[in-house]
């Protein structure tokens, strides 16, 4: 998939590079952009949701099958939904984000108490900003006289890629040029790429023709994690393919397209479709910008914060049935330690602040809070060992980045070399389940298949890459079988590393070898020319399908003769 002569245009500065040497490129590049040190810039990866922290709704990114109506997925990027929810379409004109939805995402509901506050949709989908006022972070993209910004301001919106790891706010911000642009009268619709067929596309494009040709009305389309489209889909978005075509229409301005991905977008992205869209690259959410959401969500649940500013002690913790109805605080420690461990993903942070209220609301205990004013209060309280505990459930204590990447990894390959299926298997999982890339696992295990099977099992590396490409194609967490499969496969196999080290003795003569390399032996030389067969290129070479015995014929250099690089070194 991946190779290594493919050319792929850097999306920050557009110069061509090889696609091996794209990722480091990028790290450099997106530093010199930034002048300064930036958090890692490495293609971000796509990490499993937090099912469990969602009740009411869905957020987007869900698995396929979660979507009880999998088929389209138009939907209109209402307060009451998520991009990409099934449930609430608006009949005739789906798609259009017109009506402005009653309950505000606003976040305070007055006189409710927090359990009250909690119900229904996920709180990162009720906090999700609508203006770019209650953005934060992504300065370097949105800050004041930055492009982008001024294009949104004058409602000028080019098509746009957005490029940026789970949760930094890529719906957030389609989401944000949904509301500004509908009341310029312009359509929005969204589609979501891993479950939206060939024919949605088709039927959004002919719809936004429709109203630009009678309403003169310009359509927007945000498709979510636009990397999933398959071969066949993007094969659908290439100019060739007739009228039927979704470039044409980019380019046209029937639409204006809006991609989210998490990967990036030079491998990802059809190249055609690529170059006619800026790419944005966001950056996860620094922690300071991870504080100011999550306070900001914290007041509107009417949680109050005790910091250093409110001295108290707490003491005596008791229960109460009716603990939901006392005053809830949380620890400004709770809050700074949760936007660190988020990690720069906000659906990731405010979850775990929900599943800590909500956990805590749960239990019942409350504690006798004792403020230095002299006042006590009997409530419920939120430690740093709470949101500890909500954050634990979501596994996102695995450092993508760090140590346990590596740790794991090289677990995992231990645990295939040494045959233990179960070990294997574990490994694989607290990798996925902690928000690995798949596709790093996968290209593992591809390597694996040639270093630790080889020939054992030539197989091997059919199912390595078809692991790697079914990955591709379905994404998280449909693909995690893909990969247990083929993790146990390779556990189960038979191994040898006869090839692998014979080629790495061959590598080893080469460098080994001083002065000028022997030439290539003439007989073994092809003789195309009369010139080249006057010097005696292929002479007395051997065909060997013209006999019938095995021939006695040397294919080394001379001074190689004899060697065997399959038994060289070996122990
Ligand atoms: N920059 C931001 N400012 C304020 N809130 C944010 C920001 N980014 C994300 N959020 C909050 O986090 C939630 C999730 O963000 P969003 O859906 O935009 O992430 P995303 O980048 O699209 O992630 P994914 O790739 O996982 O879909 C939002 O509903 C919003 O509440
Ligand atoms: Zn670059």
């Amino acid at each position: 998939m991946e190779g290594a002569e493919v050319q792929v245009r850097c999306p920050v500065c557009l110069r061509e590079l090889p696609g091996a040497l794209i990722n480091s490129h990028l790290d450099r590049c997106l530093q010199a952009a930034d002048g300064e040190a930036q958090r890692s810039c490495s293609p971000p990866s796509k990490r499993p949701r937090l099912a469990s922290a969602q009740p009411g709704g869905e957020a987007e990114g869900q698995p396929v099958e979660a979507r009880p109506e999998a088929a389209p997925v138009f939907s209109l990027f209402n307060k009451g939904q998520s991009p990409g929810a099934p449930g609430r379409r608006s009949g005739a004109g789906r798609g259009d984000a017109a009506e402005k939805p009653e309950e505000g995402g606003g976040p305070t509901l007055r006189g409710a108490s927090v359990a009250q506050r909690l119900e229904g949709q996920p709180l990162a989908d009720r906090l999700r900003p609508d203006t770019l006022r209650d953005y934060v972070g992504q300065e370097r993209v949105l800050g004041a006289h930055t492009l982008l910004r001024s294009l949104l301001e004058s409602h000028e919106i080019p098509s746009l890629i957005l490029w940026g790891p789970p949760g930094c706010g890529k719906t957030t911000l389609a989401h944000i040029i949904a509301n500004s642009s509908k009341k310029k009268g312009m359509r929005f619709v969204t589609l979501s790429a891993t479950s939206a067929k060939t024919n949605d596309v088709r039927d959004v494009i002919s719809q936004a023709q429709n109203e630009k040709r009678l309403f003169k009305r310009k359509t927007i389309l945000f498709i979510d994690e636009i990397h999933r489209f398959n071969k066949s889909q993007q094969l659908f978005l290439l100019p060739s393919h007739t009228q039927d075509t979704f470039l044409p229409h980019v380019e046209c301005g029937t639409v204006t397209l809006i991609g989210a991905t998490t990967e990036n977008p030079s491998f990802q992205v059809n190249a055609a479709l690529l170059s006619r869209c800026r790419v944005i690259v966001l950056e996860k959410l620094s922690v300071e910008a991870m504080e100011a959401i999550l306070l900001r969500a914290v007041k509107s649940l009417g949680v109050q914060v005790l910091g250093q500013g409110n001295q108290h002690s707490s003491s005596a913790t008791g229960s109460s049935k009716e603990s939901s109805e006392l005053p809830v605080y949380v620890e400004e420690k709770a809050l700074s330690t949760l936007a660190y461990l988020c990690d720069g993903d906000a659906r990731t942070g405010l979850n775990g602040l929900q599943l800590a209220v909500q956990a805590r609301l749960a239990a019942g205990k409350t504690t006798l809070l004792s403020f230095t004013e002299g006042c006590s209060v009997n409530g419920v309280l939120i430690t740093e060992e709470h949101v500890k505990e909500g954050l634990q459930r979501s596994h996102i204590l695995y450092d993508r980045a760090g140590e346990e990447h590596y740790n794991c990894i090289s677990a995992l390959h231990k645990s295939m070399r040494g045959s233990d299926e179960n070990a294997s298997l574990y490994w694989l999982a607290r990798m996925l389940e902690g928000g690995e890339d798949p596709l790093y696992v996968a290209r593992r295990l591809v390597r694996f298949a040639s270093e630790d099977i080889g020939l054992a099992d030539p197989l091997a590396l059919t199912q390595a890459v078809a692991a790697y490409q079914g990955c591709h194609f379905i994404g998280m967490p449909e693909c995690e079988v893909i990969l247990a499969q083929c993790v146990v496969y390779f556990a189960r196999a038979p191994k040898s590393i006869e090839v692998y080290r014979a080629y790495g003795n061959v590598k080893e003569c080469l460098r080994m070898h001083t002065g000028p390399l022997p030439p290539v032996p003439l007989h073994l030389r092809n003789a195309p020319t009369r010139l080249m067969k006057d010097l005696g290129y292929g002479k007395g070479y051997k065909y060997n399908p013209m006999y019938k015995e095995p021939v006695e014929q040397d294919y080394l250099p001379e001074e190689l003769k004899g060697t065997d690089f399959f038994k060289e070194r070996r122990t």
